[in-house]
């Protein structure tokens, strides 16, 4: 049985590390040096800046950026402590010089540590320039390897029994009977206590099932105090550092006689004093090791000087025999060390026999606890269960098993963690649930409690009702007075980047808007240190990180997968998607949503356009929590701090005067947030949830009926008359706003947002010849529904057809007028019932050639000449509403709103192609960016002050940053260009 798993579980290893490894070759061999270096995996131009001998006697080199100044910084990588690397030589073949393990990673350098190679010593000087690549990790792989080849022939050690139950041959133990516990904590609660209790009475296995700031880790470390009060041996896993260390810090707390082995450089500072390397240092024969590591550090440098061969091999062979020497004292001192602790912690794989543990005797711990179990390969955990009679799980099997390359790996069971096998198999028998949690408002609970945990959870009184406001220096502000908050972008043409062969997603509205509602909380006093900013997808963490870095280096900005086991006072969190199609990707993944969401505290705010990401069931049902329980914002209300200047549209282009290329369009403007105020006032505000994404052609959201009808009683007053300008008061919500937008959108009237701030006021206007435009029945959908070149073909064609001209705006027009035409219908079935009819009479006779990037400016006058008097109408609303969708080749987006002018062409685009890289401006930007920065020195307006005598270097460097981004853009844009060819 275990033999079987085994093997079934080594296969699927083996399909893994193949996928791993086909994706690095993928990437060696398709892709420049330079462009590894930017996906973080490649570090270029380094010079090693000092060397000395380590433990084991491993050579340590420290490579820094090879820069004159001693400053310089890495570039953005990967590189972590346990990565594997290669060095090479950056001149001449670019030759493999050494593999070694990467030990510590800080801004400005990477140490390495590199093993003895085949052929002798590695030695690297000064003077060259290396480069470091990072390999697949053979280490992890071979120690599981190892580890399922021990299991698949394991006979008689001390898991034998735990083996079976496992793979359920053979049934759990009854619990032994136990007698009632002194705690060492005893504010623990009831669920708590009764997981600790059953954990020490379960024989073989216990599995504690820890939701959320349900305090796992702390009831895991009254366990271990327990077992080791009761003088058991307690070997304590977890499959990251981060987690090893965590527990460390809490069982430190107690003076437990602890033990953690791994890279010492890698452990936060007050852990380290607890590595194998500390204890090592303060032992007895630490003075004599330090001699010999000295000694072979002198011989190291003598062999270097050496002139000939044989005085060179004299001092090689002195160093084997002093490295050899260096072992075994060091075995001798390690083996001291690992009997003295009652508790020794590692990594999954750092417990492995091939480490420090080889020294101690096959039955030598009692106990095996595995933190974070639900993250963890099984094949991992089998590195410490062979070791032990008795193993305790902890973990929460509903948030996001390990990361998995191989897709096909992982649906044959790859991902599926040990913890959930064994729970689905045994269920309450081998479980504890915790059920108190110490982390999130109820509000923020109440969600995650019945989608996941059965509705079991309640929050602790100490957590229930807390809000920002309630830290101290904070003041009360909407944002900071609400638990829930859903700022949803639904129809504001917002859409996610099309980057079609990259699998990552971006969106550069929600970039703004998180921007945007960060600035509302740290005016209100919130600290940039107390909020996360959590996206899915890592192309729009890099966005984020770029926009809001420089502003709130405080700031934490990660993916989901990232910030798991975090928590944030407040979190905000960037869904990305937003497309016709209401692809949501792997948001629709249950437990990477649950994750997002539980790592706020007080305030969670939620950046999504609930028309895309409302279509999948689970997500449309947190969208609905947030709704009932929460505020709602439509991003509208944030549209004039986004993008002021397009509030208008029409003939007055502002912006087009200070918008000098590409970099500024995406810096955030000065936040101009509403005043806080009038939203407050705003005495709607619960109805503001009745967003766009609501609304429907031909159904309003009940709600807004009244505001709606009032306006429009009011617009078509406005369109009667022979008036050309109506004002609205500035004491308008965002929300009535809104509802103005919609309805002027819909007339096709101007629309222009005049002053600032408080005294801001939105005014509309006609040109002349639109009071014929007839007034629409009922807000129609902002984007027309997706349309695919196939399905075209049902769309009804329009009364004469043959009177269209030319040109791929005249398909969009077809269907506005229709989609107009079907509306009128309600209200005037005189009218519907010809427009019918003629609409029946000509069916099927167009078709769609929808090439040209005309947008049907001429259509419009050209069809009008012999259509009906309504279809006029309806055709001259069409063609603005066509001259309204964005200017990039078959993009049919809105940028009535959320446009943005292009200055180099003039013409308007949608957000995801305003930025002059993107359709094709790229060069006039760069020609103008160029002129910019050496006349002013600045990247962009604002960027900081005018500094006429800017350094060439910094110069350089700005002209560097530039060039990265402009060229990254321009990468962006080839690569969409390819993919639409295929
Ligand atoms: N019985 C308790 N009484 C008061 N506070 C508690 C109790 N148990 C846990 N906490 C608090 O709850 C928080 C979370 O505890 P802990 O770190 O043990 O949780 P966890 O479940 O391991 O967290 P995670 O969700 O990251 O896995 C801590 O601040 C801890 O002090
Ligand atoms: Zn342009
Ligand atoms: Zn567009």
């Amino acid at each position: 049985m275990a033999a079987e798993a085994a093997e079934r579980q080594l296969e699927l290893l083996r399909e893994e590390r193949e996928a791993e490894i086909a994706e690095r070759r993928a990437w060696q061999e398709s892709v420049s040096l330079k462009e590894l270096q930017r996906r973080g995996v490649c570090l270029l131009k380094l010079q090693a800046a000092n060397q000395r001998t380590g433990l084991y006697g491993r050579l340590l080199v420290t490579f820094q950026p090879r820069k004159h100044d001693s400053d310089a910084e890495l570039p953005y990588n990967s590189f972590g402590p346990g990565d594997i690397v290669g060095l090479y030589d950056s001149a001449g073949q670019g030759d493999l010089l050494s593999t070694g393990i990467v030990t510590r990673v800080t801004s400005k350098a990477v140490t390495v540590a590199f093993e003895e190679s085949r052929d002798g010593m590695l030695s690297v000087d000064h003077e060259s320039s290396y480069r470091l690549l990072k390999l697949t990790n053979d280490i992890t792989y071979n120690r599981i390897k190892k580890a399922l080849n021990a299991l698949k022939h394991y006979h008689g050690g001390p898991a034998s029994h735990l083996i079976d139950v496992l793979f359920f041959s053979l049934d759990p133990s009854p619990s032994s009977e136990t007698k009632p516990l002194k705690l060492y904590n005893d504010s623990l609660d009831a669920s708590q206590r009764e997981a600790v209790s059953f954990s020490l009475a379960q024989k073989e296995l216990a599995i504690i099932h820890g939701p959320p700031g349900t305090g796992k880790t702390t009831t895991v470390v009254e366990i271990i105090l327990q077992a080791v009060q009761q003088g058991q041996k307690v070997l304590c896993c977890a499959p990251s550092n981060v987690a090893v260390d965590n527990l460390v810090e809490r069982l430190a707390g107690y003076k437990a006689r602890i033990l953690r082995l791994g890279h010492p450089a890698r452990l936060l500072e007050p852990i380290q004093q607890h590595s194998l390397d500390a204890v090592l240092a303060r032992s007895d024969s630490a003075q004599i090791v330090a001699d010999v590591r000295k000694d072979i550090d002198q011989a190291f440098a003598k062999s270097k000087k050496a002139q000939d061969k044989g005085e060179r091999g004299h001092f090689l062979s002195e160093i084997k025999a002093l490295r050899k020497e260096l072992k075994e004292r060091e075995e001798t001192a390690m083996t001291v060390a690992l009997t003295h602790a009652s508790v020794v912690l590692a990594t999954n794989t750092g417990a492995s026999s091939d480490g420090p543990l080889k020294l101690l005797p096959e039955n030598y711990f009692d106990l095996v606890v595995i933190d974070e179990c639900a993250q963890a390969l099984e094949a991992s955990c089998w590195i410490p269960l062979l070791k032990a009679p008795k193993c305790i799980l902890a973990g929460d099997h509903k948030q996001l098993p390990p990361t998995i390359i191989s897709h096909k790996a992982a649906t044959k069971g790859l991902s599926l963690s040990l913890m959930e096998r064994v729970i689905k198999r045994y269920g309450e028998k081998v479980v504890k649930m915790l059920t108190v949690q110490y982390r999130m408002h109820e509000a923020i609970m109440q969600w995650a409690s019945s989608e996941m945990y059965d509705g079991r959870l309640s929050a602790h009184p100490s957590v229930a009702q807390h809000l920002l406001k309630d830290l101290p220096g904070i003041t009360c502000t909407e944002e900071t007075t609400i638990p829930l908050l859903l700022i949803d972008t639904a129809g504001c043409g917002l859409f996610e980047l099309e980057v079609e062969d990259e699998q990552s997603k971006g969106n550069p509205g929600e970039v703004q808007l998180a921007g945007l509602h960060i600035q509302a909380l740290v005016d209100a006093g919130v600290k940039a240190q107390d909020i996360a900013v959590v996206a899915p997808y890592n192309l729009q963490v890099d966005m984020l990180r770029e926009h809001l870095c420089h502003k709130y280096p405080e700031l934490e900005i990660k993916s989901v997968d990232g910030f798991q086991g975090r928590e944030k006072e407040a979190v905000i969190l960037s869904f990305v998607r937003s497309n016709r199609k209401g692809e949501v990707g792997f948001l629709a993944e249950d437990r990477r949503i649950n994750v997002a969401v539980t790592r706020a505290r007080r305030h969670v705010a939620i950046i999504c356009d609930s028309r895309t990401v409302g279509s999948q069931a689970f997500l449309g049902r947190l969208l609905e929590h947030f709704r009932q329980h929460g505020q709602v914002h439509t991003a509208f209300e944030y549209l004039n701090d986004l993008v002021p200047e397009n509030y208008s549209h029409g003939g007055e282009q502002q912006q087009s005067t200070k918008a000098p290329a590409a970099p500024s369009t995406k810096q955030q403007p000065a936040p101009r947030r509403k005043p806080k105020a009038a939203a407050k006032a705003a005495p709607q505000k619960q109805e503001a949830r009745c967003s766009p994404s609501t609304s429907r052609p031909g159904g309003e959201s009940p709600g807004t009926k009244g505001d709606t009808n009032k306006f429009k009683a009011e617009l078509e007053a406005f369109l009667q008359s022979d008036k050309t300008q109506l004002d609205f008061p500035s004491s308008l919500s965002p929300h009535d706003r809104m509802l103005i937008h919609h309805l002027a959108e819909e007339h096709g009237l101007q629309h222009i947002s005049t002053g600032e701030g408080r005294d801001r006021y939105i005014s509309i206007r006609k040109e002349l010849g639109q009071a014929v435009v007839a007034p629409a029945a009922t807000p129609s959908e902002q984007q027309p529904a997706p349309q695919t070149q196939d399905s075209s073909g049902e769309v009804p064609a329009p009364t004469k057809p043959e009177e269209i001209s030319e040109g791929s705006g005249k398909v969009d027009l077809k269907r506005l007028h229709l989609e107009r035409v079907q509306r009128e219908k309600a209200r005037r079935e005189e009218m519907a019932r010809k427009a019918q009819e003629s609409s029946v009479s000509t069916r099927g006779s167009s078709r769609k050639k929808d090439k040209s990037e005309c947008k049907g400016k001429a259509a419009a006058k050209t069809t009008a000449d012999g259509a009906s008097e309504e279809d006029i109408d309806a055709l001259i609303s069409a063609a603005i509403k066509a001259d309204n969708t964005c200017g990039f080749p078959h993009c049919k987006a809105s940028v009535t709103t959320l446009g943005q002018i292009c200055p180099h062409c003039n013409r308007r685009y949608c957000f995801s192609h305003h930025i002059p890289e993107v359709h094709s401006c790229g060069d006039k930007a760069k020609a103008h960016a160029r002129q910019w920065i050496s006349r002013e020195g600045v990247l962009y307006p604002g960027s900081g002050p005018k500094d006429k005598s800017l350094d060439p270097t910094k110069r350089a460097h700005l002209q560097r940053r530039l060039d990265k981004k402009l060229s990254d853009l321009t990468n962006q844009r080839k690569s969409k260009k390819k993919g639409k060819e295929k």
